[in-house]
């Protein structure tokens, strides 16, 4: 029986629906001989955790507590001090999770999931993979780091798990992996990245206004929490460069060629994002709708698509055939070519929904259970 202790930085969106996810497949689990065991969860201000580490876990129904206080918009500082858990805030929240991997360093290790979207974890995530724990990510952040930070949190890859930072649920990161450990090097990435992109192209594509089509993938959970992410081509350049690293490519950030879909001004630097969500997103309308239309008028369609070639990695709105791959995309779905030495005629190809907390949190709980063997000799696993 593998017990992996979990501690989940994150309860929004993703995080949420994995904890429902743990819960509902506890029989599953329990058939598999593994089992599940959440000792913290915490958010951008606060954090739970369950007095002994070592031994205890969270009851499903306190998680399902969790769930609803983040759903209400409350807080864990809201929780009153019970024998259930311990609440912390501030600084004390690094502390204690540094405190519990160190506890659990003796004897399974802590699998630390981050379902942020912070770049300020990655100091702890590299804190626990050095206390003999593992790290889950669907936060793409710490993964697009300068490379100094990048190198100290890949340098054990068996502790490390990060399926859901590109295609969600898509077996993206391991396909890539299994090709390049077999010695088939890849040459060529083209694809289109963004759940959120790929689902305005096509709705915009049929008739809808740009900025409706935006509130309506942030309220389906396709968005970053600040969409400007999505739709400033930032959140497909940390996809990019995560892939692009993979391959071996040592470049930073911001050496990836990026096409935005709205000016500097509309940035966070310069309107809060509720302003640029109720103003800024119907000024973009006309212009997205006229470049959706020339495409249409040389029987294109438009798509973001990113690119990986030799030292070339960029991301942008291109004009694709309609019959492409990439061209007869829907809604929040993603594609990924991948060209290779066994691959170069006919890529190899993934394909399926890019985005959206379920899916997600699928390919997080499928990593977690994939680092399952690290945690097989824990005593309280008997
Ligand atoms: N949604 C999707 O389709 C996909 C999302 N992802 C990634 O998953 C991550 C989560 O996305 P999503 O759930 O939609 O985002 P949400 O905004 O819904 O949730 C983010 C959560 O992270 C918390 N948080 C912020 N900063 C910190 C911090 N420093 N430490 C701990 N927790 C923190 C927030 O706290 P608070 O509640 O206090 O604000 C919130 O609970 C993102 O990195 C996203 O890129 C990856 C693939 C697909
Ligand atoms: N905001 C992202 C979510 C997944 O990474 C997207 O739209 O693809």
């Amino acid at each position: 029986m593998a017990s992996i202790p979990l501690l989940l930085m994150g309860c929004g969106g993703v995080g949420r629906q994995l904890l429902h996810h743990v819960i509902s497949c506890r029989p599953l689990h329990s058939q598999q001989g593994v089992r599940l065991r959440v000792v913290g969860v915490c958010d951008s201000k606060s954090m739970v955790a369950i007095p002994d580490v070592l031994t205890s876990e969270f009851r499903d129904d306190f998680l399902l507590q969790l769930c609803e206080i983040k759903s209400n918009g409350s807080s864990f500082l809201d929780l009153t001090k019970t024998g259930e858990c311990q609440v912390y805030s501030g600084e004390e929240i690094g502390r204690k999770v540094i405190d519990v991997a160190t506890a659990l360093s003796s004897s399974s290790g802590l699998a630390l999931i981050d379902c942020s979207a912070s770049s300020e974890t990655i100091g702890l995530l590299s804190q626990v993979i050095n206390l003999d724990g593992c790290v889950v990510l669907a936060n793409k952040k710490p993964l697009t780091s300068p490379l100094e930070y990048y190198d100290k949190l890949v340098s054990q890859p068996r502790r490390l798990r990060h399926e859901s930072t590109v295609g969600a649920g898509l077996p993206v990161i391991a396909t890539i992996n299994r090709m390049l450990s077999s010695g088939d090097p890849i040459s060529r990435i083209i694809g289109s990245l963004s759940g959120t992109l790929g689902y305005v192209m096509s709705e915009v594509e049929g008739g809808r206004p740009f900025s409706e089509v935006v509130t309506s993938a942030k309220k389906l959970g396709f968005t970053e929490p600040d969409p400007r992410d999505d739709l400033g081509g930032m959140d497909v350049a940390r996809k990019a460069l995560i892939l692009a690293r993979l391959l071996g490519h040592r470049i930073e950030l911001d050496s990836i060629k990026v096409e935005s879909l709205y000016p500097e001004k509309m940035g966070p630097a310069n309107i809060p994002l509720d302003e640029f969500l109720a103003n800024g997103l119907p000024l973009l309308d006309e212009a997205i709708q006229k470049r959706i239309e020339s495409a249409a008028s040389n029987g294109n369609v438009l798509r973001y698509v990113c690119l990986i070639e030799e030292s070339r990695c960029e991301v942008g709105l291109q004009e694709v055939s309609k019959d492409s791959a990439l061209g007869r995309l829907q809604g929040s779905d993603n594609v990924v070519e991948i060209y290779s030495r066994c691959y170069s005629k006919q890529p190899l190809v993934i394909q399926g929904a890019g985005a959206g907390n379920d899916t997600t949190a699928v390919g997080v709980l499928a990593d977690i259970l994939d680092i399952q063997d690290m945690f097989l000799h824990s005593p309280s696993a008997a």
